[in-house]
């Protein structure tokens, strides 16, 4: 059993048995499937599976100076409606809504707390024809038997500015990096022929100061690697930090990470 998200598997036009589901899916597409919205791999024809539970609980301040919770808190800290699924079942759905699509990516929450099971689930996935799998993480899990299994890696460490407010402080703020699990991932990627990503997310000044801090500590990467993505859940928020994140990725030699499903879908679950 894997324990899923609300949106779960996304988006899907048919259920596990392959009877048409009555609604389209929130992409309002005809299709099943969207798009790679971040990072290297934006762009490619892509199925999600959004795991339920995170051990982080990001919360930022907006350059507007409000808050600004994990875009995906229904997923990570105030789960709402999530539910397990026995493995069979996720493949039998993604085998009824894969069409030309193979690429699976695997996001959460934090699937690294799943880590048995979804090296279970890829082991399925990469039976003929089989799936390019990327994996969504904080990086402060590493499982070597589930990173075997996984084709690219999206590390996305966080960094000061997504520290909540009390009770959570303390747990995020001893939790959020964890500098052997993220120099593990790019070990594995390199030694293994497999690609990867270092996705930043910029809330301010200060976080450049502290990527560049870790990136001194790390080994293996180059500038192609590191991604600095503008904070926000919808376009005008997006807007907003798009100048800034511009700025310092010209700056540093950093590549922009769009979030390309944002301005195509919008602010939705399941896109
Ligand atoms: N289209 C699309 N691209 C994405 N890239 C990363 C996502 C995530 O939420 O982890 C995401 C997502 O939720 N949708
Ligand atoms: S690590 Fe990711 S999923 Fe977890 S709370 Fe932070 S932004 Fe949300
Ligand atoms: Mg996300």
């Amino acid at each position: 059993m894997l324990h899923l998200a609300k949106d779960g598997i996304f988006p899907i036009t048919k259920d596990k048995d392959g009877k048409l589901l009555k609604e389209l899916p929130a992409s309002g597409l005809h299709v099943p499937g969207t798009i790679q919205g971040e990072g290297k791999l934006n762009g490619i024809p892509s199925l999600f599976i959004r795991l339920a539970g995170c051990n982080l609980h990001c919360t930022w301040k907006t350059l507007a100076g409000n808050t600004c919770e994990c875009d995906t808190a229904y997923a990570a800290f105030k789960v709402e409606n999530s539910f397990s699924l026995p493995i069979r079942e996720i493949v039998q759905i993604i085998d009824h809504n894969r069409g030309n699509i193979d690429h699976i990516v695997i996001t959460g929450g934090e699937p690294f707390l799943q880590a048995d099971k979804v090296r279970e689930l890829c082991m399925q996935l990469k039976k003929e024809p089989h799936f390019h799998m990327t994996v969504e993480t904080n990086a402060t899990i590493y499982v070597e038997e589930c990173a075997g299994m996984i084709d690219f890696f999206s590390l996305s460490p966080k960094l000061s500015g997504s520290v909540p407010p009390a009770p959570y402080a303390d747990h995020h703020n001893n939790t959020r990096i964890n500098i052997p699990a993220i120099q593990s991932f790019i070990t594995h990627a390199r030694e293994n022929k497999k690609d990867f990503q270092l996705k930043f997310v910029y809330s301010g000044e200060n976080d450049v100061i502290e990527i560049q801090a870790l990136l001194r500590q790390l080994d293996g990467w180059t500038n192609e690697d590191i991604l600095l993505m503008p904070m926000g859940a919808t376009p005008e928020e997006l807007n907003l930090s798009i100048p800034k994140t511009l700025e310092h990725c010209i700056r540093n030699g950093w590549r922009f990470c769009d979030r390309l499903h944002i301005s195509l879908f919008g602010n939705k679950q399941g896109v």
